[in-house]
C-alpha cells in the first residue's frame, strides 16, 4: 500500500474526525511541554537569530500543532521582552503527508493570529509566517541548515511504509491474522518491523542532521515500548484487539479472511535502547534527555468512557487505512467490536495502554551534506579539481553555505573542514586524537614507507634520517648551487619575448631539489625524471581507477620508473660505480656503513619513496609559490620598487660574481616579508587532513574516529580578525607579531614541513636574483587555475616580458 498517499488523520472536524479524537495525543504534548520550551529557550539564547525558524513534522489537522507552536511562540516572545532583545521573526512551517487535511489547520490560523497579537498592517506587531510542507519527513523536507527547532509529536512511531520482509516471495504475509507483532507472531515478524524502524529512523535523523542550523535542536515524541519484549500491554494490545476485531468479522463472514492476512500496520513502537542505538549508529546527534511516561487517565468526560477515548482515537488514525484495504462499509461494525473488546480490557486491568518516548536530541555534527549513497560528494569534488576554478573551490563554496565548520564525503571518507585557529591548534598539536594519514590511492603513489604515509610510531624515525638534509650546513651549501641555477635561468629571460614563470620556476625547483638530493645533472635524465613526477602528481587526485590509460594508472607507472630509476643509482654507488658525490643519497647511503644501534638505518624501499617525497614535496610547491610572488609583486608596483631598492643597496655590498650565501640571505628581512606574505596570500597548500583517532570534539561539534578533520589553512589566512585587509598584499604586515596559529603556509606541530627554510630559502634567493636583474610586466592577468593540480598554481603560468636593469 502506498501510505504516502493513503494515510492520514481523519479528515474535518465531525465527531469521527482527528481533530476531535485527539486529546490522547494532546496530553502527550502537555506532558513534555516543559522540556519543549526549556529546550526552544536555550537554542533561542544561545543563536540570537533575527528568523527564528520552527517546524512541527506530523503535525496533522487537529487543534494540537497549533498549540505548541502557540506556546512556543509566546514562550520566546516573553524571554525577549525580558532580556530586552527584539523579538525574533517566526518561520513557522507544518508538515505532514500530502494527503492531510491542511485546511482545517489554516482555517483555525486567524485564531491564533489574534491570540499571538499578529496583524500584518501594524508596524510592531509579531512577524510569524506560517506555511505548510506536505511531505515524507522520511527524507528531505528543508534546505540545508534553514531549521533552527524542530518539534514532532506522535508520528515517529508511523513508518514510511509496512516492512517488505513481512511478506515472502510469494508476496504473502508471514504475520497471518495478525496487524502487528502479537504474542504468536514468528520473531521473523519483529526483525521485519526492527529493521523497518532503523531504516527509517536513521534517514530521519539524516535527513534533520542537514536541515538543522549547527546546534540546532529537536524535541521528538512517540510511542514507544517500555520494555525488550515485543508484545506488550502498553502499544501491542492495541493491535492485537484489533486483530481479534477483524478474525471476528472475517467468522462472520463480513471481510474475507486473506484480506485479514495481507493486513498490516507500518507502525512501531521502539524501546528506549533501540533509540538511543540507532543515534548513535547514524552519528549526526546527540541525546540530551530521553524519558518514557505513560499517559494519566483522564476519567474527566463523564460523558465517554476511557476506553471510547482509546477507541475513537485509534479509529481517527487507522480510519483511512482500514478503509482503503476493507473497504469503508466495516468500518462503524468493526470499531464497535473493537470498543468492547477494549473496554473488558481495561475493565481487567489498569492498563495504561499509551507509553511515550520523548527524545531531545542536538545536532552535535558538523553540518553539510554527505551526498549521494557510496558516492558522497566526490563527484563534485572530482568536477572541482577539473575546473579552472581549482579544488579548492569545492571547500570555499560549502563554507560560505554551511559556515567554518562543515561535513562532507569524499572518496568513501567523512571529510570534517574546520578553519580557526584554535582547532589548527587543537587538531596539529594533538597527536594523541588526531594523526595524519594519506588516502590508499596516495600511498600507493608516494610509496607507504614515504614520511607523508608511513605509521606514527616510525614517523620520527625517518623525519630523523631525513633532517640532515635541512640542516643550516646543508642549506647553506645548497643556496650557493641554487644561486647559480636562478642566474644561469635568468640569463636568458631577456632573449625571450614572454617567459612562462611557472614552468621556468618548475624547472629551477626541480633542478635544484634533484642536484641536492642526488647530483642528478644530466639534462635528459632530469626531463625524463621531471615528467614522471608530474604524472605521480597528476594522479594524485585522480579517481584511484587502475585502468590501463587512465592518470592514475599512468602515475603508477611513472612511480615505477622513478623506483628503478633511484634504484640504479644506488646500486651503482654501492659498487664503487660512480665518483663519490657530496650530496644526500650518499649520506643516507655512507650511515649504512656505519650503522647506530639506537636509529636503524633506512631500507632501499624507504630511500626511494622518500627521495621521491622530497621532490614531490619540494618542487611544484616551491615553483607555485615564485610564481604567486611574481604576479603579487607586478600587482603591487610601489611594493616592487621599494623591495628592488633595499636588494639593490644589498647586492653592492657582495662582491660582483660571488654567489649568495645563508648569511647574505639573513640581511634580507624585507625580502622575507614578501616570501612570506605571498605565501599566505597563496595558500599553497590549502589544507591539512588529519584523521581522528578517537571521538572528540572540534569547535564544540562532535568528530567521530575515523572521521578526517581538515584544517583550512586558506580560510585562516583570509580571516580579516587575524590579518587587516586580507586579500591585499602587504609583507610589511608582518612587522607586527602575529597571531598563534594564524601563520600556516609551512603547517604546524609534529608534521610542520620539512623543507620550510629550504623553501624560504629558494624563494628568496629568486626574488633578490629576479628583482635586481629585471622589471617585468605579466602579460596575461587570466587568474584561472590550473585543473588537476594538487598546488593552486595559474593556468597561464603567469607569462611575463621582462625589461633588464642597468647594471650595478
Ligand atoms: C613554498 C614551498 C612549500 C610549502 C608551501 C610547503 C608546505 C608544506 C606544508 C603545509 C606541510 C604540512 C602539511 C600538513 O601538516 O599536513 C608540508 C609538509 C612537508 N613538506 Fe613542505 N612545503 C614547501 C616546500 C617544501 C620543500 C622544499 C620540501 C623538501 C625538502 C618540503 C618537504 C616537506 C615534507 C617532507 C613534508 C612532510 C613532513 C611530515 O609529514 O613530517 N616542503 N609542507
Amino acid at each position: 500500500m502506498d501510505v504516502e498517499r493513503v494515510f492520514h488523520m481523519k479528515e474535518g472536524v465531525g465527531e469521527k474526525s482527528y481533530a476531535r479524537n485527539s486529546s490522547l495525543q494532546k496530553k502527550a504534548i502537555d506532558m513534555v511541554k516543559h522540556i519543549t520550551i526549556e529546550t526552544i529557550l536555550d537554542l533561542y539564547l544561545t543563536t540570537s537569530p533575527q528568523n527564528l525558524s520552527i517546524a512541527d513534522l506530523g503535525c496533522s489537522s487537529g487543534p494540537n500543532t497549533l498549540s505548541v507552536i502557540k506556546e512556543i511562540i509566546n514562550a520566546v516572545k516573553g524571554t525577549s521582552r525580558k532580556i530586552r532583545r527584539p523579538v525574533p521573526e517566526f518561520r513557522v512551517s507544518l508538515n505532514d503527508l500530502p494527503s492531510n487535511d491542511f485546511n482545517s489547520i489554516f482555517m483555525a490560523l486567524p485564531d491564533l493570529y489574534q491570540e499571538l497579537g499578529k496583524d500584518q498592517r501594524r508596524e510592531n506587531s509579531s512577524l510569524i509566517f506560517i506555511s505548510a510542507i506536505p511531505g515524507s519527513f522520511y527524507g528531505r523536507l528543508f534546505p540545508s541548515s534553514s531549521q533552527h527547532f524542530i518539534h514532532s509529536s506522535y508520528s515517529l512511531h508511523w513508518l514510511s511504509k509496512v516492512p517488505p520482509m513481512l511478506y515472502d516471495k510469494e508476496g504473502k504475509s508471514i504475520n497471518k491474522g495478525k496487524v502487528y507483532i502479537s504474542e504468536e507472531s514468528s520473531p521473523m515478524v519483529s526483525e521485519a518491523y526492527l529493521a523497518q524502524y532503523q531504516d527509517d529512523f536513521a534517514l530521519f535523523l539524516r535527513s534533520r542532521s542537514e536541515e538543522l542550523i549547527p546546534g540546532g535542536r529537536m524535541v521528538l515524541v512517540f510511542l514507544g515500548r517500555q520494555g525488550c519484549d515485543h508484545s506488550d500491554r502498553g502499544n501491542s494490545f492495541l493491535w492485537e484487539l484489533l486483530s481479534q476485531s477483524l478474525a471476528i468479522m472475517v467468522a462472520q463472514g463480513q471481510i474475507e479472511r486473506e484480506k485479514l492476512d495481507s493486513y498490516d500496520v507500518h507502525f512501531y513502537a521502539p524501546s528506549k535502547e533501540e533509540i538511543e542505538d540507532e543515534v548513535i549508529k547514524e552519528g549526526s546527534f546527540t541525546i540530551d534527555c530521553l524519558e518514557m511516561f505513560e499517559i494519566e487517565r483522564d476519567e474527566s468526560h463523564v460523558a465517554r468512557s476511557y476506553g471510547s477515548t482509546v477507541t475513537t482515537t485509534v479509529r481517527a488514525i487507522q480510519e483511512t487505512m482500514i478503509c482503503h484495504h476493507f473497504g469503508e462499509g466495516i468500518i462503524d461494525e468493526l470499531f464497535e467490536i473493537y470498543g468492547k473488546l477494549v473496554d473488558k480490557e481495561l475493565a481487567k486491568e489498569d492498563i495504561r495502554p499509551i507509553t511515550y518516548i520523548s527524545a531531545k536530541p542536538t545536532v552535535k555534527i558538523p553540518p553539510g551534506s554527505l551526498g549521494l549513497p557510496f558516492i558522497g560528494e566526490s563527484l563534485e569534488f572530482l568536477a572541482a579539481n577539473n575546473s579552472n576554478k581549482g579544488i579548492y573551490d569545492f571547500v570555499q563554496t560549502r563554507r560560505l553555505r554551511y559556515g567554518n565548520c562543515f561535513k562532507t564525503r569524499i572518496l568513501g571518507k567523512t571529510h570534517v573542514f574546520v578553519s580557526g585557529t584554535k582547532s589548527a591548534k587543537a587538531v596539529l598539536s594533538n597527536d594523541e586524537n588526531f594523526t595524519k594519514r594519506y588516502v590508499r590511492s596516495m600511498a600507493e603513489l608516494v610509496g607507504d614507507q614515504s614520511l607523508l604515509c608511513v605509521s606514527q610510531e616510525q614517523h620520527q624515525l625517518i623525519r630523523n634520517r631525513l633532517s640532515h638534509l635541512v640542516s643550516t650546513e646543508s642549506i647553506s651549501k645548497f643556496i650557493k648551487h641554487f644561486d647559480q641555477m636562478v642566474l644561469n635561468s635568468l640569463a636568458n629571460w631577456e632573449h625571450r619575448d614572454v617567459v612562462n614563470v611557472l614552468q621556468d620556476a618548475l624547472k629551477i625547483t626541480f633542478n635544484g631539489m634533484c642536484k641536492m638530493l642526488m647530483s642528478l645533472e644530466d639534462a635528459n635524465e632530469l626531463e625524463k625524471l621531471q615528467n614522471d613526477v608530474a604524472q605521480i602528481c597528476e594522479a594524485m587526485l585522480a579517481f584511484p581507477l587502475k585502468l590501463p590509460g587512465s592518470r592514475f594508472y599512468k602515475g603508477l607507472k611513472a612511480r615505477r620508473r622513478v623506483m628503478d630509476t633511484l634504484k640504479i643509482m644506488m646500486d651503482t654507488r654501492r659498487k664503487g660505480l660512480e665518483k663519490y658525490h657530496d650530496d644526500f643519497l650518499q649520506s643516507l647511503l655512507e650511515e649504512e656503513k656505519t650503522p647506530c644501534h639506537d636509529a636503524p638505518i633506512l631500507t632501499d624501499t624507504q630511500i626511494q619513496e622518500n627521495i621521491l617525497t622530497l621532490i614531490i614535496a619540494g618542487q611544484v610547491t616551491t615553483a607555485s609559490a615564485v610564481t604567486w610572488m611574481v604576479k603579487y609583486l607586478d600587482e603591487n608596483q610601489e611594493i616592487q620598487e621599494a623591495i628592488r631598492h633595499q636588494q639593490q643597496k644589498l647586492s653592492l655590498k657582495t662582491p660582483p660574481g660571488s654567489s649568495l650565501t645563508l648569511e647574505d640571505l639573513n640581511e634580507m628581512p624585507n625580502a622575507y616579508k614578501v616570501v612570506k606574505e605571498s605565501l599566505r596570500l597563496a595558500s599553497i597548500v590549502a589544507w591539512f587532513p588529519r584523521i581522528a583517532l578517537k571521538d572528540c570534539e572540534v569547535e564544540g561539534f562532535k568528530i567521530k574516529k575515523g572521521w578526517i578533520v581538515n584544517i583550512d589553512a586558506r580560510a585562516i589566512h583570509e580571516d580579516p580578525s587575524l590579518y587587516h585587509d586580507p586579500t591585499k598584499f602587504i609583507p610589511l604586515r608582518f612587522d607586527d607579531e602575529l597571531k598563534p596559529y594564524s601563520f600556516l603556509a609551512f603547517g604546524t606541530g609534529g608534521r610542520t614541513c620539512l623543507g620550510m627554510n629550504l623553501a624560504k630559502a629558494m624563494m628568496t634567493v629568486f626574488l633578490h636574483r629576479l628583482i635586481t636583474t629585471y622589471r617585468w610586466k605579466v602579460i596575461d592577468s587570466d587568474v584561472k587555475l590550473e585543473k588537476r593540480a594538487l598546488f593552486a598554481r595559474l593556468r597561464s603560468g603567469c607569462p611575463v616580458s621582462v625589461t633588464p636593469l642597468a647594471p650595478k
